[in-house]
Parts: C-alpha cells; sequence; structure tokens
C-alpha cells in the first residue's frame, strides 16, 4: 500500500478554485515532485496533505488510512515560511516539536544531538534561534522536520537560502532519508534540484495538472531541438545549415538549435568534412525547458 496517495483533491476559496482534481500517489523510498509556477496550487496541495485544511473534494489516504491525529506523528513539513521562535533555544523547541508529534524526550534528544553533529554545528544546542544565520536557521528548520523520524515529509523550498557546500550537504540527507524509506513531497522552483532527486512529478498550472509522470517518459513527449558538438578544429557555416535555429559557442564546443532531429544528421555531415568530430549529441529538453514551455505557453 503508498504511504501517501491523493485522489481528485479540489480546494475552492469562493469563488477562486484554487486546487482543481489533483492526483498523485507518492511511493515508499521515494521522492516525489510537485512543481509549478507561483499561484499554481502547490502549498494549497501540501497543507492539505498535512491535514492543516481540508479539501472540497476528493480524498487523501495514508497508507491506505483518511486523516487522522495518528498521522500527525508520521508527518514532518518543512515549510517555505520559516517557522521557528527566534528566542528559544534550538534543543528547547526540537524536542518540544517533536514531543508534540509523539516522541519521548530522551529520543528527541537523542535525534537532534545526531542531526547537529550530521550538520556539524553541535554547538547550536543551546543557541537561540535568532544568534543563527539565516542559512543555519534552516539547517535547524530541517531538523524540526526530520527529529521525529516522520515516514512521509513534506518539503518546500528545501534548500532556499543555503549556500551551495549546504546544499550539497541538505541534498545527500534527503537521498539518505530516501533511501531508508521515507515517503517525501517535494516542491521547488529549482528544476536542476527536481532532476537530480525526483522520478516522478506533477507540473500544476493555474489550480490544474499539465504535466503528470517519470522525468524519463515526459522528456520523451518532447522533441529535442539541441544538439551538442565537439570537434578537433573550428567549423563554419553551421548557422546556414536548414533547420538550424541558433549556434552557440560553449567551452565544450558548439551547442546547435535544431528544429527537428533530421537537421541533427546534416550538422554531423557538415562538421565531419570540416573536422574530426570528438562528440556528437542530440539533447533531450532539460526539466527547465519543459517547465518554460509548458507553464509558459499557457502563462497570462
Ligand atoms: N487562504 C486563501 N484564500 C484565498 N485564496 C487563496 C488562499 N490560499 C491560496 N489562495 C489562492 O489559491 C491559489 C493557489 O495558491 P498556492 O499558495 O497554493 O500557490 P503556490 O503554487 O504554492 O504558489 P507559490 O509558488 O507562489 O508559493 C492562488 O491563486 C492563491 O491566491
Amino acid at each position: 500500500m503508498k504511504p501517501l496517495v491523493v485522489e481528485q483533491v479540489m480546494k475552492q476559496y469562493g469563488e477562486k478554485t484554487a486546487v482543481n482534481n489533483i492526483s498523485f500517489e507518492v511511493s515508499e523510498g521515494e521522492i516525489y515532485g510537485l512543481l509549478g509556477a507561483n499561484g499554481a496550487g502547490k502549498t494549497t496541495t501540501m497543507r492539505m496533505v498535512l491535514g492543516l485544511i481540508y479539501p472540497d473534494g476528493g480524498s487523501i489516504k495514508y497508507n491506505g488510512k483518511p486523516y487522522s491525529n495518528e498521522q500527525l506523528s508520521r508527518l514532518g513539513y518543512l515549510p517555505e515560511e520559516r517557522g521557528l521562535y527566534p528566542k528559544i533555544r534550538v534543543s528547547d523547541q526540537i524536542i518540544y516539536l517533536s514531543q508534540l508529534r509523539g516522541m519521548s524526550r530522551k529520543d528527541a534528544d537523542t535525534n537532534l544531538k545526531y542531526w547537529l553533529e550530521r550538520f556539524e554545528v553541535p554547538e547550536y544546542y543551546n543557541k537561540r534561534v535568532e544568534e543563527l544565520s539565516k542559512g543555519n536557521q534552516q539547517k535547524i528548520q530541517f531538523i524540526a522536520a526530520v527529529n521525529h523520524r516522520p515516514s512521509i515529509i513534506i518539503m518546500d523550498e528545501a534548500f532556499s537560502g543555503l549556500d551551495p557546500v549546504n546544499v550539497e550537504l541538505l541534498k545527500s540527507t534527503v537521498k539518505e532519508l530516501r533511501d531508508s524509506g521515507t515517503s517525501i513531497l517535494f516542491s521547488t522552483h529549482r528544476m536542476e534540484h527536481v532532476e537530480e532527486l525526483c522520478r516522478n512529478i506533477t507540473i500544476l498550472h493555474r489550480s490544474n495538472t499539465v504535466v503528470k509522470g517519470s522525468i524519463k517518459e515526459i522528456k520523451k513527449q518532447y522533441p529535442r531541438e539541441r544538439v551538442i558538438l565537439t570537434t578537433e578544429n573550428d567549423v563554419t557555416g553551421l548557422e546556414s545549415i536548414s533547420g538550424v535555429t541558433g549556434v552557440k559557442l560553449q567551452e565544450y564546443g558548439y551547442e546547435i538549435g535544431i528544429q527537428n532531429e533530421a537537421v541533427g544528421g546534416e550538422i554531423l555531415r557538415h562538421a565531419m568534412a570540416q573536422s574530426t568530430v570528438t562528440r556528437f549529441e542530440i539533447k533531450e529538453p532539460t526539466l527547465n525547458e519543459i517547465f518554460i514551455k509548458t507553464v509558459g505557453d499557457r502563462h497570462e
């Protein structure tokens, strides 16, 4: 049985439909990407999954069961807006939050010490949150979401405000949680993180699902419109090949826009007539390109 099943969920605010018939499932040990432009309905969906607001239609099941207080201990939430108390010591609030979710004080304390060590900040145990930098507050917020060992975690912009070293640190932690069986609903505007972490995604646009499925399958549905070409010598005249939409010089060679895949063969023939070709690749679109295409096309 899937840990999280969202079925035809709807939410209405007066006349405004915030979420319209959205369905998806998150398996054990999966990071599921919930994507969409601003105002698409992601936060509303996450709040419904967390039981903070109720759907006006459809259902949400946790291991086959509807929401109940029992679910609270199973759920973890990393909100986009940070919600820690600035004046309270890190240890006091993390232990308190874990206890609220059913964990003993002793276990909460042991886990907190583990996480502070894992994030290389054991000295924060006795610090007040306001004494920490924004990025380090984010680490504590992350610990608040995971310390009670939830089996389902909702992460909204998990890596915002972090430097690249800390992004890698938290990313590896998210992967470890996944590998230990945790189900993660992951929302972000950073498509490269989604490509790295998620296998399946939903893209919402104006309350509706516009793209859904595995990233691999989704990519197959979009035309490949980019060629990567590396040659030993410079190649001239690439721009004038029929069907070429643009040529950019990159550090690895040429990045060439094409109208369709057939143009790729023409480019290869053209390049080989002038030089040895060391790399030739017709690239599939990036998730960022797919996002802009699907959401951008429909943007106001
Ligand atoms: N409490 C509310 N009352 C009225 N309308 C709301 C409320 N909450 C959300 N909405 C509306 O519902 C729609 C979806 O909002 P939501 O916050 O879920 O979007 P989002 O995808 O999380 O956006 P962002 O990426 O900007 O955080 C928006 O049009 C928003 O204005």
